[in-house]
């Protein structure tokens, strides 16, 4: 069961009588975290609840509930696991059910009997080899404490209070003492396990208790020169995954990592650790952490956890003495675990999710159930010549998380819860905590003593620490700098390059717009060699033409019907190459009077023209060997693409190679 919201609702409200008490701090104490005793206020209910390390709780003695008289394992010197048993009372549908008692306590020796039920109607009277169903036994064990909490009636009924008194207590006073202690409650869902951790906002249970005695504690610690300081965190193991439980809750979740450090053991990665000041801070981050835990309603129970929750506080204890001015730390860690139970799927009728987070539950009870195994028979848990550590904790989060709790530097209590009512379930959870009795961890003190010259020196190595990490953070700072700037010309140098290649891109369009006009101007070349070349292969013969009057040629012609500037030719012949007038143009058909002196010759094509026409073709060769050249000069400056020389020399392929 997750904690009742209602239970929160009064550390609002001024404590009234048998109320938890809450607690103010000073400014300085809200500064550093570290609360010293004289100035924490006391409430009056919690004074009522006083023991200190040194000298354990009176009240435990006192309590109702007693403790082992056969002396065999109670309390645990030797480092044994605690192991306490508790029934609860009967839940309305056992009522209904009209369920029977299958437990009895004996508060003298401790001894837990469990009853068979009674044989079903078919079977009774018959003996045990004609039964059709399992014939059942009655079972006894002997714990630390069994905690009878099933009948209110009964004088050696335990109260929320006697099982705190009892157990609580005690492991507080080994916090003081600077040990680390766990307590987790054990049992199939619906058993009482967060009844018992959590309790109700009438009835709270051992974790708010722990809580209020520890500050009740610092409260009332009489040595002025002790200061301390208070640091919680609260996480579920839910689906085989690690939720924080003092950041809120997010879509999708957000797991945590575990590591493992050869000083620490296995421990989460970035999980918040909060320091608190006094008992109400301390309980608001519970009930923030409470809020967000995984719960959901099954057949067995309404409010049914379906993750394990791990509430830890971490106690430092700092002693500063003045006479020797030595310091000494204490540093505790309280581990409070609320598992999530066991689950028969047939009992809790699950489906779907629920089906795989119990499933996932069960794992991790398995695991548990193999861990305690392992421990409890030290043969088993070290096997090999290497001593090879054959204690599954790695098997599931939970064991690998509580690694250190169950086997290593802790005090451990086991909480067994216990249905009145279920002879299977129940039988397995005793089983379990039987086998948990025998399981012996190495708590140690743990205690760091520091002289007045080693903390110089630790404040030496710390303050050198600092200014290293501000050399490296200006650094840092530098190389953001020269980075930025490097950036920057990165950009400037692409800009001109861009630039670059657009020029490019331009010039070499100039370039292939000259080398067209060029080629246009070549081809024209060509045509008026060539046909100048044709001329000079077909000469036109000389031909002689009369001087006739302007009269007579033009009744011959018909000129005098022609438009002035028309010209004509006999035969219809061209206008000669050259736009030089072909001979028989030249011949005169038109004669003006300036031109009577030329007119009076006859026009004939005879070798001297021939000579100037060769020496002409001469030249024009010359003046096409230059222009060759020159296109090859501007070929080579404004080097034309692979296209255009292809084009080019498609060009002056056709000109004949004699040319050339
Ligand atoms: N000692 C007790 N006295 C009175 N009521 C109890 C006691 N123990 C348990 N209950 C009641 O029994 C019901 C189931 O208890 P609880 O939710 O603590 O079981 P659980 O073991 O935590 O279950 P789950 O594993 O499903 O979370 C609750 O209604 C609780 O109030």
């Amino acid at each position: 069961m997750a904690l009742d919201p209602r239970f929160y609702r009064h550390l609002d409200q001024s404590p009234g009588p048998g109320s938890i008490s809450s607690a103010t701090s000073s400014d300085l104490s809200a500064l550093t975290g570290i609360t010293s005793p004289s100035v924490v206020s006391t409430s009056a209910s919690a004074a009522a609840l006083r023991s200190n390390a040194s000298s354990p709780s009176l009240r435990a003695r006192e309590s109702g509930v007693a403790t082992r008289q056969d002396g065999a394992a109670s309390p645990s010197p030797g480092g044994n696991v605690r192991v306490v048993v508790r029934v609860r009372k009967f839940l309305p549908r056992e009522i209904e059910r009209n369920a029977e008692c299958l437990i009895e306590m004996d508060p003298h020796t401790q001894m837990t009997k469990l009853k068979a039920p009674k044989p079903s109607i078919r079977d009774q009277g018959k003996p045990k080899s004609q039964a059709r169903g399992k014939i059942l036994e009655d079972k006894n064990f002997t714990f630390d404490n069994s905690f009878w909490s099933h009948n209110e009636e009964d004088d050696h009924y335990a109260h929320q209070e006697d099982v705190y008194n009892c157990l609580g207590e005690e492991f507080l006073d080994h916090n003081f003492e600077g040990y680390h202690t766990c307590i987790f409650a054990y049992g199939q869902t619906g058993s009482g396990k967060s009844y018992t951790m959590m309790g109700t906002p009438e009835q709270p249970g051992l974790i708010p208790r722990t809580c209020e005695d520890l500050f009740q504690r610092i409260e009332d610690s009489p040595s002025p020169d002790v200061s301390y300081n208070v640091r919680v965190s609260y996480f579920e193991v839910y689906n085989e995954h690690v939720r924080d439980l003092l950041v809120p809750r997010t879509d999708p979740p957000h797991y945590l990592r575990i590591r493992e450090s050869p000083s620490e053991g296995p421990y989460v990665k970035d999980l918040t650790e909060l320091t608190v000041r006094n008992f109400a801070e301390l309980m608001k981050n519970m009930r923030k952490g409470d809020m967000s835990r995984t719960t959901a309603s099954t057949k067995m129970n309404d409010t049914s956890s379906r993750s394990h929750a791990v509430f830890t506080i971490t106690l430092k204890q700092i002693h500063h003495d003045l006479s020797s001015d030595e310091t000494t730390e204490r540093t505790a860690r309280i581990r409070l675990v609320d598992l999530a139970g066991s689950e028969r799927a047939k009992s809790t009728e699950a489906t779907g999710a629920r089906l795989r987070e119990g499933s996932n539950i069960n794992k991790s009870l398995t695991t548990l159930g193999r861990v305690i195994a392992a421990l409890a028979d030290p043969k088993k848990s070290r096997g090999g010549r290497k001593g090879k550590e054959l204690v599954p904790y790695r098997d599931s989060i939970l064991t690998w998380l509580l690694k250190d709790s169950l086997g290593g530097n802790s005090k451990t209590a086991m909480i067994a819860c216990i249905a009145p009512a279920d002879y299977e379930e129940t039988l397995s959870t005793l089983r379990y905590a039987d086998q948990a009795k025998h399981i012996r961890t190495r708590a140690r003190v743990n205690q760091d003593h520091v002289s007045a010259a080693e903390r110089d020196q630790q404040i030496a190595e710390m303050a050198e620490t600092i200014r290293n990490l501000q050399l490296s953070v200006s650094q840092a700072t530098e190389t953001q700098r020269a980075t930025e700037a490097q950036n920057e010309k990165l950009d400037e140098y692409q800009q001109q390059v861009a630039t670059m290649q657009r020029l490019m891109e331009e010039t070499k369009m100039v370039s292939e717009c000259k080398i067209r006009q060029l080629q246009t101007e070549n081809e024209s070349l060509r045509r008026h060699l060539k046909l100048a070349l044709d001329s000079l292969k077909n000469p036109i013969p000389p031909v002689n033409v009369e001087k006739r009057d302007r009269a007579s040629l033009a009744s011959t012609t018909g000129a005098e019907n022609m438009a002035p500037g028309e010209s004509c030719s006999r035969e219809g012949s061209p206008v000669g190459a050259f736009g030089t007038p072909s001979p028989e143009l030249d011949s005169g058909v038109w004669e003006d009077e300036d031109e009577d002196e030329e007119d009076d010759n006859t026009v004939d094509w005879d070798a001297s023209q021939d000579v100037q026409m060769q020496s002409r073709m001469e030249d024009l060769l010359g003046e096409l060997s230059m222009f060759k050249r020159k296109l090859a000069t501007d070929h080579e400056r404004w080097k034309p693409s692979e296209q255009a020389m292809n084009r080019k020399r498609r060009v002056l392929g056709n000109i004949p190679a004699n040319i050339r």
